[in-house]
């Protein structure tokens, strides 16, 4: 149990204070609850006593409604300050959780699945919000109360006092056997639900691949198995506490029998009198009722607390490094020097690249399918850290940049936009938050997009699809554009993806971008050599290093790939041509 005290504790931080109330409330309300017992053993005492007078009868019923008023306004004020508590810690903590995720390498989203995150961030906090407001005061309560009533059991009589002690003596270890199999099948039956939230999210995300392959309904194997794992691993959970849960309260159980058959002979040889022997046997029934409730506050404690586990986990992994004293970026160029990187240690996927970018000057990088094009505009964004060598900007390595810092100073277009399901103004002022409509009708118009948009019954204010699914590529490409001119960042870094879209859209784009490009220090993945033959630089990617560089005319001098495929890609358009 320390052990998971010591979790919540860590991953409740200031919010234990949190606690306090919920806990203090619970032990008056363990004690008005013994108060209200003690009121009815009396009132059972004198009954049986032939004493009860109604006078008497008069007093206790009072004093019960009123101890019960009295609970039921405890129970009022702690269930709604609990629920206020609780939906607060758990805004704080997915707040927190939130930018902590954000300031992880992406190295970090390569190792662990969205099902684990997306959980951690969801179940797992919900859990854990459960624990700190609901069930540790529950179960203090009924240690509380239970405590109580055995002082109680031994103050009437110390051999039943004594028998009670030992049954729960015996008990303990069987509760705390449910509770380690709680934790280790719960941590199992948890990271199932991961998995099967990753199948979700990979199901829906490609419900139309899926569909066009038959691969939905029972075909698609993979989510299928996941929810047949989840069924298997939650009775597995069930199966291994249950075994403990029974013989814990078969053995606590015993402690109400026993009251039943001790009370009577103790009567019968005068060692106790009637009260006592009627007080011992309420005790005996409220004992093990008591009891029956630890038995399965306990290992859920357990199940939840393995919740406070998994979000420390989350947070206890390492944020880039960066110094908060770092040079002010004033000066944009862009120099890497004996750069080399892999993802995966032992798999090298750049090697020695060097290379600068000056200000207002175009970069392109060309190369085939996986030769590092992508990897490089990562590296400068800081998704990821150079493994050897440095990455500059204005003289300053960028392993000192705060990644916020670094990324405020860029516009990035990718090849697959990302729209949020959202406005289109809304959209466009994700890159200058609070941009006026005029600063974004502005900025759409020298991204080609204004008049498409205008043309939606909705304009501006059209809601589009999470992912931006309900616009064409090309309609997106341009949003997105609009996007990055309104930041107006010094360094542009983009990947080109104009081989889809068609002559007319290709041209806006163009258009477009050019409007982004003017004056800033601009890296670009070329995929169709024509639309670089301008660029100051252009540097060709082989296996990770750069095999040719120049300018158009210079490449073409060298006949290397480049030229080669300036000759194939040239073949090809004269062949669509005719
Ligand atoms: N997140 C990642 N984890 C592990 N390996 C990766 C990751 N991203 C890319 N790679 C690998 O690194 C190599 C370079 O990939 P990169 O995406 O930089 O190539 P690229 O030249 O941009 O390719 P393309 O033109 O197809 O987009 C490839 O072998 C790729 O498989």
């Amino acid at each position: 149990m320390n052990y998971t005290f010591k979790m919540i504790r860590r991953v409740a931080g200031k919010n234990i204070k949190s606690l306090y109330l919920p806990i203090v409330l619970s032990c008056l309300d363990a004690l008005l609850h013994m108060g209200m017992f003690s009121a009815m053993v009396l009132t059972i005492i004198e009954l049986i006593g032939g004493i009860f007078t109604v006078q008497k009868l008069t007093l206790y019923s009072v004093i019960l409604v009123l101890l019960f008023l009295v609970r039921a306004i405890l129970f009022s004020v702690n269930y709604t300050q609990v629920q206020y508590r609780g939906a607060d810690i758990s805004a704080q903590q997915r707040l927190a959780l939130g930018d902590h995720i954000r300031s992880l390498n992406l190295g970090y989203f390569n190792k662990n699945s969205i099902g684990r995150l997306m959980s951690t961030l969801t179940t797992d906090i919900t859990d854990f919000e459960q624990v700190l407001t609901h069930s540790l005061a529950s179960l203090i309560k009924v240690l509380f109360f239970s405590a109580l009533a055995l002082l109680f059991a031994f103050m009437v009589s110390w051999q039943y006092g004594l028998i009670a002690t030992v049954l729960i003596l015996i008990a303990f270890p069987l509760m705390r056997l449910s509770g380690a199999m709680s934790q280790k099948y719960g941590g199992r039956q948890r990271a199932s639900v991961s998995r099967v939230i990753s199948r979700i999210v990979e199901y829906i995300n490609g419900i139309r691949t899926f569909k066009l392959y038959n691969m939905t309904g029972e075909k698609f194997q993979r989510l299928d198995d996941s929810f047949t794992s989840l069924k298997k691993d939650s009775v597995k959970l069930e199966l291994s506490i249950m075994p403990f849960s029974i013989s814990f309260s078969f053995v606590t159980s015993l402690i109400l029998p026993a009251a039943l058959i001790l009370a009577p002979a103790l009567y019968q040889s005068g060692a106790i009198d009637t009260q006592r022997m009627i007080a011992l046997l309420m005790i005996g029934v409220s004992l093990s009722s008591m009891m029956a409730t630890l038995g399965s506050l306990y290992p859920e404690l357990k199940y939840l607390g393995k919740a406070a586990e998994n979000i420390l986990q989350t947070r206890q992994e390492a944020p880039l490094p960066y110094r908060e004293e770092a040079a002010q970026l004033s000066f944009f160029d862009v120099i890497f020097s004996h750069v080399d990187f892999a993802y995966e240690m032992g798999v090298p996927v750049l090697r020695d690249v060097s290379f600068s970018v000056k200000p207002g000057t175009t970069t392109a990088l060309v190369g085939p399918s996986g030769s590092g094009k992508t990897t490089i505009i990562s590296l400068i964004s800081r998704f990821w850290d150079v493994s050897k060598g440095s990455v500059t900007i204005g003289g300053c390595d960028i392993r000192e940049q705060s990644p916020d810092v670094l990324t405020g100073k860029m516009a990035i277009v990718f090849q697959d936009v990302y729209l949020l399901h959202d406005t289109i103004a809304n959209n466009i002022r994700v890159g200058k938050p609070g941009a006026s409509m005029e600063e974004i009708i502005a900025v759409a118009k020298a991204a080609q997009c204004h008049e498409f948009i205008s043309a939606l019954p909705d304009g501006y204010d059209t809601v589009v699809g999470e992912g931006g699914n309900t616009l064409s590529g090309g309609e997106k490409q341009r949003i997105s554009i609009a996007r990055a001119l309104i930041k107006d960042a010094p360094i542009v870094l983009l990947d080109e993806t104009t081989s889809s879209l068609d002559a007319d859209n290709e041209k806006e784009i163009h258009r477009a971008l050019d409007a982004l490009m003017k004056d800033k220090t601009v890296i670009v993945i070329a995929h169709r050599l024509n639309t670089i033959i301008g660029a100051d630089q252009i540097l060709v990617l082989d296996k990770g290093i750069i095999s040719e560089r120049g300018n158009h005319k210079e490449l073409l001098a060298q006949n290397g790939w480049y030229a080669r495929m300036i000759s194939e890609q040239t073949k090809a358009r004269e062949w669509s041509i005719a």
